[in-house]
């Protein structure tokens, strides 16, 4: 009992903020957030973006298919919709491929039209893990993005205290900024409220989704990654990315972080998971919980 107690802490202490606050000078000389090989991104911030882009934009055409009320949409919605809409004409024409022009798609088999693959949460493949996060459907090549790391965003001086009590769900940045990926209690209340406050007339600046069992980016259950252990090698590995000015409006509907207040104008910082090998259909994805790379 005791000894399971120890090892439940000996897992979760890194992720308690107090703890970290303690121990960051001790364990900036024990522990490699980032270890010295692994100092470059594995792929590139453009790369990362063409990604994000690419998925966000086959959701965004596909839910707004769904919709029946597409002509009492805002004028600026409807007119991005149908320059999407042209985009993709255009590329079916010049691939054959036409997958979305007929049928309406759920959130995971437009990952998996546009990216190749599925991913969904499911029982870990290590005993007492809890819940994991498996490939369920085609194949993830080496060196891309494959999981979003969702939550509110702190800056190193933000009040996170109450949030980080008991909550293994908390990733630090290599600079100090936390994200709070938790998908329940306070944590779930703050991020609503920033999702809330930030909404500019009909966009939503992010999505609350991921705090529901429905979700409508299918990339958003990074949180739910287990740690690799001496028989589960690391298969991917957290990168953080700044999104920039110029993300298109209607497509930050799918982002799923927040900027827990906007006391200074800074990007919105975004962790993805990028696989370190090719991952086959049925594996489970594990990370290395002190590998992070920015
Ligand atoms: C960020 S959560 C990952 C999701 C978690 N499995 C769940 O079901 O909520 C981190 C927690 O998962 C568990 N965990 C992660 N990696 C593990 C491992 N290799 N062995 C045992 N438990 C692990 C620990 O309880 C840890 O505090």
């Amino acid at each position: 009992m005791l000894r399971a107690l120890l090892r439940r802490w000996a897992s979760y202490r890194y992720r308690f903020v107090p703890w970290i606050a303690l121990h960051l000078r001790r364990k900036r000389r024990t522990i490699r957030y980032v270890p010295e090989k692994c100092k470059d991104k594995i792929i590139s911030d453009e790369d990362v973006l063409e990604t994000l882009l690419k998925i966000f934009k086959a959701l965004f055409i596909n839910d707004f298919g769904r919709q029946m009320d597409f002509f009492t949409l805002l004028p600026e919605v409807k007119s991005k919709y149908l320059e999407l809409l042209a985009i993709e004409f255009k590329r079916s024409k010049t691939t054959g491929y036409n997958h979305q022009s007929q049928n309406i798609f759920n959130p995971e088999e437009v990952l998996f039209n546009t990216l190749g693959f599925s991913i969904t949460r499911d029982r870990s493949s290590l005993i007492s893990a809890g819940t994991g996060v498996f490939v369920t459907k085609g194949f993830v090549p080496k060196g891309a993005v494959v999981s979003m790391y969702p939550g509110t965003v702190y800056q190193k001086y933000e009040p996170i205290f109450f949030q980080s009590i008991g909550n293994p769900f908390i990733f630090r940045c290599i600079d100090g900024v936390l994200i709070d990926g938790n998908d329940k209690g306070i944590s779930k209340a703050v991020y609503r409220s920033c999702s809330t406050r930030d909404q500019v007339g009909p966009f939503q600046m992010s999505d609350i989704t991921w705090l529901t069992p429905v979700v409508q980016n299918p990339l958003a259950v990074g949180q739910y990654v287990n740690n690799c252990s001496h028989n589960k090698a690391a298969n991917v590995c957290y990168q953080e990315f700044d999104v920039p000015e110029y993300f298109p409006i209607e497509l930050k509907q799918y982002l799923p972080n927040i900027t827990y207040s906007h006391d200074i104008p800074i990007p919105l910082r975004c962790v993805v998971l990028v696989t370190l090998r090719e991952i086959k259909q049925g594996e489970e994805l594990f990370s290395n919980y002190y590998t992070i790379v920015n």
